[in-house]
């Protein structure tokens, strides 16, 4: 189905600011012929009565709430398998024992094609209609990536992992040089950028060094210049563990931040993923450089011996969004990730040892609102990326989820609840897939949902 040149009736929940909830009840979308909005009428402006009596409006049944896709700032597609699996290691050991192993086996594409595809199918089901992808080191299969992304009708940003250095990668699975990582990453962004069913740039590359301890600063400074000279969203990890940050510190004497700053890797469309030890001088500099973090909550809990700080970063007007990391964080889905954002801050206000004073417990001011999350996990996302998406206002693109609150084998109980504020709760709180009806991106109805 497609809903481009046609209009759509229904009532549509989003989040323009953090902390706010907007509620468009019985409004109708008008979206023009590429799945950009070009209107949202509510029933007392001009022109409501004429556009809702149009023969061509998907009108939705009384129970359904449509919300803006989500954009998951933070995926390593090729761990999908793992996901749920292997998270008894800190991030060091996690690498080498588990992830790199798997990761190598995407050399042969008969391996990657089954995974990648069942992962682009699962994410769009679950509501996750734009995706921040790291692939593998593999040029082939990075593209064989992009391919599928493209033909699913996914938004998508993909990138081809750096990891030249030989200290800290495996022989079995690291660029021969840095001069073959980048080579690899030109030929990634030549082949999204000229794929000829990739017309309407739906599906974007991104330079991708993994993180600066699997990077050599050879490496890094070519693809800082190739982030120049390509104009090309960028994503790396930044300061995640105590480990990560520490190995950055010992070898230049600053930062992560201040580091990737100096290679040219912090522009207006760079998403560091994680962050957690960002200083205050360090945030300053990602505002100025208006650079992105991907907040990653479940992951946190398990190898970044810390809760990243996001009221604060927030208070300095840090573009932020969310991640699942997959598979660091072992849930596929972005309303968990709403769910544990708004669960980690809570931990990080009060605190966690019961020995101590509650005065001394926690770091007040640091709990962030189930409203909040929904934003950064839409809208804030968009911002993040830099690209029209997250929310229902003329000039963005149509992508969005329709959730049945009423779906008999969903996870959704509203017991007569009309209330849209406790309707979005108990949807966010309680949607499983079998509460995602559809899935339109680009004004595109996606594959099956359930
Ligand atoms: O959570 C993570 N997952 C990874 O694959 C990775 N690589 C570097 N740092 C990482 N952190």
């Amino acid at each position: 189905m497609i809903l481009r040149g046609r209009a759509i009736l229904g009532t549509f929940l989003h989040a323009p600011q953090q902390g706010t909830l907007e509620v468009l009840a019985d409004t109708l979308i008008e979206i023009d012929a590429t799945g950009t909005i070009t209107a949202v009428l509510q029933p007392t402006d001009a022109g409501y009565a004429e556009a809702t009596d149009r023969t061509d409006v998907l009108r939705l049944p009384r129970g359904r709430y449509v919300l803006p896709g989500f954009v998951d700032l933070h995926i390593h597609a090729p761990q999908y398998p793992q996901l749920g699996q292997a998270l008894d290691e800190p991030l060091e050991v996690w690498l080498q024992k588990y992830t790199f192993p798997l990761e190598a086996r995407y050399a042969d594409l008969d391996f990657a094609r089954p995974r990648y595809t069942a992962l682009v199918e699962d994410l769009l089901a679950n509501g996750t209609t734009t995706a921040l992808y790291f692939a593998t080191q593999h040029t082939e299969a990075t593209n064989l990536l992009a391919d599928i992304c493209i033909d699913k009708g996914q938004r998508a940003l993909v990138g081809k992992v750096v990891m030249d250095d030989p200290a800290a990668c495996p022989d079995f699975y690291r660029d021969a040089s840095p001069e073959a990582a980048v080579a690899g990453t030109r030929a990634v962004i030549d082949h999204i950028r000229t794929h000829p069913a990739n017309t309407d740039a739906r599906v974007l590359p991104v330079i991708t060094p993994r993180f600066i301890p699997s990077c050599t600063d050879e490496a890094l400074t070519a693809l800082g210049q190739l982030a120049a000279e390509c104009d090309c969203h960028v994503q790396t990890h930044c300061s995640e563990s105590d480990w990560a940050h520490g190995h950055v510190l010992n070898r230049y004497g600053h930062t992560d931040a201040q580091a990737l700053d100096s290679f040219g890797l912090l522009t207006r469309k760079s998403v560091l993923a994680h962050s957690n030890f960002l200083t205050d001088a360090d945030m300053d500099r990602l505002v100025v450089r208006q650079s992105a973090v991907a907040h990653c909550a479940l992951s946190n809990i398990y190898f970044a011996n810390a809760v990243f700080p996001l009221r604060r970063a927030l208070e300095k007007h840090l573009h932020v969004g969310l991640g699942t990391d997959i598979s660091g964080g072992p849930s596929a889905s972005m309303f968990e990730a709403c769910r544990t954002t708004v669960q980690v801050s809570r931990l990080l206000q009060d605190g966690v040892d019961p020995t101590l004073p509650a005065a001394n417990r926690g770091t007040p001011g640091s709990a962030i609102d189930l409203k909040t999350a929904f934003h950064l996990a839409t809208a804030g996302g968009g911002i993040a990326l830099d690209l029209p998406i997250g929310l229902f206002a003329p000039g963005y693109r149509f992508d969005a989820l329709v959730i049945d609150t009423t779906a008999a084998s969903g996870s959704i109980r509203l017991f007569g609840e009309t209330q849209p504020g406790a309707v979005f709760e108990k949807i966010l709180y309680g949607a499983s897939r079998a509460n995602i009806e559809q899935v339109w991106v680009d004004g595109r109805l996606t594959g099956q949902t359930h």
